[in-house]
């Protein structure tokens, strides 16, 4: 490698490169050939200066293959095809005369000779693959692979001249049929033999992806964003988050690379570094094959399976959900910058909200919302905790501490969210100052006292621990009800907000006979032992099962139970 990387930068030099003195190329572990910085550098200066003369283009490659490319060639296609070419064939490639194989000799020797050096899981095994499993990245690498071998095949096969061997063309097929969904390791293990193989294009799509530059640099006018093209030496810099650099296009001639970072960064010793953009871990994984600890732009998706009338009721009530959310699912981006998305709240104040509630999101909903979103944030760092990564001797270290890495930053921002549904449903309790059931049961001694008699309860917690909670607050909704008939009470401790719920389902919600099995047990549980034991409170107004019922609507419509502490709120129905 030493030596190839010699022969490189002598080539490129020989071809008019410029390379500041105050840099040069080592090899560092973790990261191969990186610019190291010998002397203290100024921002601004002009560090590395690359002539158009050595650019691998998109038009080089049109050129090379003309008339004979008859399919269309929507990303980078042609070139890829065209590096093929460069690095397994035998035979010199001529554009316009000039040998180019010759020309470019020292680059593409360079570059790694097989698929699995280059690094990206495309060409990992079976093994290493199978330890992404479950996250976003497994996801993005099949369907990527999909698009690749289609993208191939199309290619290689509208060549006029070209004739794919039946070994490739067994590949696509049984490729297409699904043969290879166990996996393509064995396949892509094998010493690339044709440069129109899919081995060979996966390579090239490969040094693409890890090393390519965007065209648009060097032609302002290019609308396509993937096309690309290939800038030696250039391409040696590593990537570090937020570093201040900048290429430019210098009078159509060649690309200048500077640094625009704090003194301290651009002394001697420490690496120059490159910007390949803000990234997520999975996008620098499949296309770069490393990862970064606590990547600030790192994101992970929520995928939420509901039938057609949820998502399409959720977009009419107002949740903003991903555009292409369907009955195939929503996947809801969830990222370190917006670690709990609107979006995803208001989805799921949405799920839980009962018929009454039509029309508007309510505290309630948001507050419910947010338990049911927390759960499933919970099963999410369960699977992340719970997974054990199989390393044997078939796994790279540094494979296996990429995938470590990233599956931690991946659980890292699920538990993140759910740190802020715990927040949000604090903030909710703080802004809506809702009527805690704790606060009802200190100031209406009478109740209290009644529980106190007949269930020797102690105070609220007792009432947790004795699994009376529910029964307890069933109990008050029915006494505020009859709120009237307490004549010597004050009657302030009996909210309105509740007796009205109370009125208005009694009036418009009709009893099934299920409700009817359902509070039969409660009930008797209860009653008549109540009212002979505390006629004061239990004998007076109506006690009926149909309040009793009724009562269960109320606490469905009006109360949220923490889950932290099952505190029990009472919240009126507004709209927020
Ligand atoms: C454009 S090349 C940079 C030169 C490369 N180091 C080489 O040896 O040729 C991109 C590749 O460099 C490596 N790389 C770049 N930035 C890195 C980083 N911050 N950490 C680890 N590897 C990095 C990855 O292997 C990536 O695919």
């Amino acid at each position: 490698m030493a030596d190839k990387l010699e022969e490189l930068i002598k080539w490129s030099k020989e071809n008019g490169t410029y390379i500041d003195d105050r840099i040069s190329f080592q090899n560092i572990s973790g990261r191969g050939i990186s610019a190291v910085i010998n002397a203290d550098i100024n921002s601004g200066d002009n560090l590395i200066k690359v002539p158009k003369g050595i650019f691998l283009t998109p038009d080089l490659a049109l050129r090379y293959f003309g008339s004979h490319w008859k399919t269309t060639h929507d990303r980078n296609e042609q070139l890829q095809l065209l590096l093929a070419r460069l690095k397994f064939e035998k035979e010199d490639t001529i554009v316009d005369g000039v040998n180019i194989s010759k020309k470019m000799a020292a680059y593409i020797d360079f570059l790694p000779d097989q698929g699995k050096d280059i690094g990206l899981p495309y060409f990992w095994n079976e093994e290493e693959k199978d330890m992404l499993r479950g996250t976003d990245a497994i996801i993005f690498l099949q369907r990527f692979m999909d698009a690749i071998v289609d993208e191939w095949y199309n290619s290689v096969t509208g060549l006029e001249g070209v004739t794919l061997s039946q070994d490739m063309e067994k590949f696509y097929k049984d490729y297409k049929k699904g043969y290879y969904k166990n996996g393509t390791f064995v396949f892509l293990d094998q010493p690339i033999k044709s440069w129109t193989s899919f081995p060979a294009y996966l390579w090239a799509h490969c040094i693409f992806a890890s090393r390519a530059f965007p065209y648009v640099l060097i032609d302002p006018h290019e609308k396509k964003v993937h096309k690309a093209f290939l800038l030696p030496i250039m391409d040696l810099l590593n990537h570090e988050i937020g570093c201040n650099v900048r290429w430019d296009y210098n009078d159509d001639e060649y690309v200048s690379f500077t640094a625009r970072e704090s003194a301290d960064r651009m002394k001697n010793g420490h690496e120059l570094f490159n910007n390949y953009g803000n990234k997520p871990n999975y996008q620098l994984l499949l296309g770069y094959g490393f990862v970064i600890p606590n990547n600030t732009f790192d994101i992970t998706t929520l995928t939420l399976k509901v039938d057609k009338e949820t998502v399409e009721g959720a977009r009419m009530f107002g949740a903003k959900l991903p555009e292409d959310a369907s009955e195939l699912g929503i996947n809801f981006e969830i990222s370190r910058q917006d670690i709990l998305p609107e979006g995803l709240v208001d989805f799921f104040a949405y799920v839980v909200r009962l018929k009454s509630e039509d029309g508007m999101y309510t505290t309630r909903m948001k507050l419910e919302g947010v338990i049911n979103l927390r759960a499933i944030l919970e099963t999410k760092v369960k699977v992340f905790k719970n997974f054990k990564m199989q390393v044997s001797s078939w796994t790279s270290p540094c494979v296996a501490r990429a995938i470590k890495t990233y599956r931690t930053s991946q659980k890292t921002m699920f538990q993140n969210a759910i740190d802020e549904t715990n927040r949000l449903e604090k903030t909710l309790l703080k802004q809506y100052k809702p009527l805690s059931f704790k606060e009802v049961v200190k100031q209406d001694t009478v109740f209290f006292n009644s529980l106190l008699l007949t269930f020797g309860v102690m105070n609220y917690d007792d009432l947790i621990k004795k699994k009376l909670l529910d029964q307890a607050v069933l109990l008050w909704i029915v006494r505020n009800a009859n709120k009237k008939h307490y004549k010597d009470m004050d009657q302030q401790i009996f909210p309105d907000f509740i007796y009205d719920t109370f009125s208005d389902v009694k009036k418009m919600v009709p009893i099934t006979k299920e409700d009817v099995i359902e509070f039969r047990n409660i009930y008797s549980s209860l009653f008549p032992a109540l009212t002979e034991r505390i006629p004061e409170v239990y004998n007076v107004g109506d006690w009926s099962p149909r309040n009793f019922i009724v009562a269960g609507t109320v606490c469905d419509r009006l109360t949220f139970k923490r889950p932290s502490n099952s505190e029990v709120f009472f919240l009126e129905k507004k709209s927020i």
